[in-house]
């Protein structure tokens, strides 16, 4: 069971450390080894995703990521930025299939941005499709043009999905809306964008083979507004890249903070690739002040699906409920009457609980 840790930039770093922690207690024979991703990959090779990372990640059975970027890499040409490094293992290895769920912990009632009536209970799964859409599509670029005369800077990205991509999603929705709670809301913008008819049009084609799961298609714009409105409508939302990223980020919220939202990237066999659904916060990194909870709780995801190993995830869930139980709070989801601790003493904490 070969595992590859990229830690990436800012608090990845410190998060992944906690889940590699996590990961070496449970006792089992997994050999892992760590690599360069992102703005560190950059900085030690020119490459936001060099070779040696590659070969690690394309020979290991997960990858474990912290998060990339910073502001120290903005000002890189794009191709050098360290979110293509990121795009770059998603695609190499045909991660098209994010899984990100928005579980409330029941203790988290009162972190949540929502009234605790609104989001007791709830719990979504994002399937936000990840190797497609306007993230990846040719061409793009910023360029010199002569507009109406004069010499401007034009910008241009291309928004495409071919039906393929759009039913393997839809499959893995559907199949994962049949095991919970047989909803799927398809979220799109099929009124003003070609591509998310063609997204509403192969979702309603796929969904007599789910006799049993019951589809509905909601505008991106308003699934917005559900979501903050009345967020337990939702059981599974399937939707593209962009509106995926933009969606489980406000999800978040709802759980309490977006270091309680981890993710799982996988292809078509399970291979995967476990992250946090937050980025490299630079306004935190350094400080020990980040909540490990996702990466651990990815690490969870990672036993569970690249592994098979449910009852070792089951063992990283309930030490991370136990750890909530017990008062434990990092400063994001710190209330009064809960003892505020940092990165490494949650990482501490949930060891302790396993
Ligand atoms: N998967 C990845 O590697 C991602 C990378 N990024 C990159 O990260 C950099 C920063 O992006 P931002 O827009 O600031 O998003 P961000 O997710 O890094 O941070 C947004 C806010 O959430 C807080 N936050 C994030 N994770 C947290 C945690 N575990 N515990 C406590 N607080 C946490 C941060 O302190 C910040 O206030 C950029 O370079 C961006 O491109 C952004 C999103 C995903
Ligand atoms: C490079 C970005 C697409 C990363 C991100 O925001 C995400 O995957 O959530
Ligand atoms: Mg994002």
């Amino acid at each position: 069971m070969k595992i590859c840790v990229l830690p990436g930039d800012g608090i990845g770093v410190e998060i992944t450390a906690q889940a590699v922690r996590v990961l070496e207690a449970l006792g089992l024979s997994f050999e892992i080894e760590h690599a360069l991703l992102g703005g560190c990959a950059v900085d030690a090779t020119g490459d936001p995703y060099p070779e040696a990372t590659q070969k690690l990640a394309q020979a290991a059975d997960a990858v474990l990521l912290g998060a990339v970027g910073g502001p120290k890499w903005d000002g890189l040409p794009r191709e050098q930025r360290p979110e293509r490094g990121l795009l770059g293992i998603r695609k190499q290895l045909g991660l098209f299939a994010n899984l990100r769920p928005a579980v409330l912990y029941p203790e988290l009632s009162n972190a949540s941005t929502l009234k605790p009536e609104v989001v007791s209970g709830l719990d979504i799964l994002i399937v936000r499709e990840l190797t497609g859409d306007i993230y990846f599509g040719q061409p793009r670029g910023i360029e010199l043009r002569s507009i109406d005369g004069v010499q401007q800077r034009y910008g241009y990205n291309t928004m495409h999905y071919d039906e393929g991509e759009i039913r393997r999603i839809g499959r893995v929705a559907f199949e994962a809306a049949r095991k919970r709670g047989k909803r799927l809301c398809s979220v799109d913008k099929m009124n003003v964008l070609e591509t998310t008819q063609l997204w509403r049009d192969v979702m309603n084609e796929l969904a007599p083979e789910y006799p049993e799961v019951a589809l509905t298609h909601m505008l991106v714009d308003n699934c917005a507004m559900q979501l903050v409105r009345a967020p337990k409508q939702f059981d599974v939302i399937v939707t593209g890249n962009m509106f995926g990223d933009i969606l489980s980020d406000e999800a978040s919220m709802l759980t309490g903070s977006i270091g309680m939202l981890p993710s799982a990237s996988l292809d078509a066999n399970n291979k995967g690739l476990y992250e946090p659904s937050h980025g490299s916060a630079p306004d935190i990194a350094g400080k020990d002040l980040a909540n490990p909870l996702a990466t651990i709780l990815s690490a969870a995801m990672m036993l569970r699906y690249t592994f098979a190993l449910e009852e070792a995830a089951q063992r990283v869930e309930t030490a991370v409920k136990k750890v909530l139980a017990q008062g434990y709070r990092t400063s994001d989801i710190y209330e009064p009457g809960t003892q505020k601790l940092g990165t490494r003493e949650m990482g501490e904490a949930v060891l302790k609980n396993l």
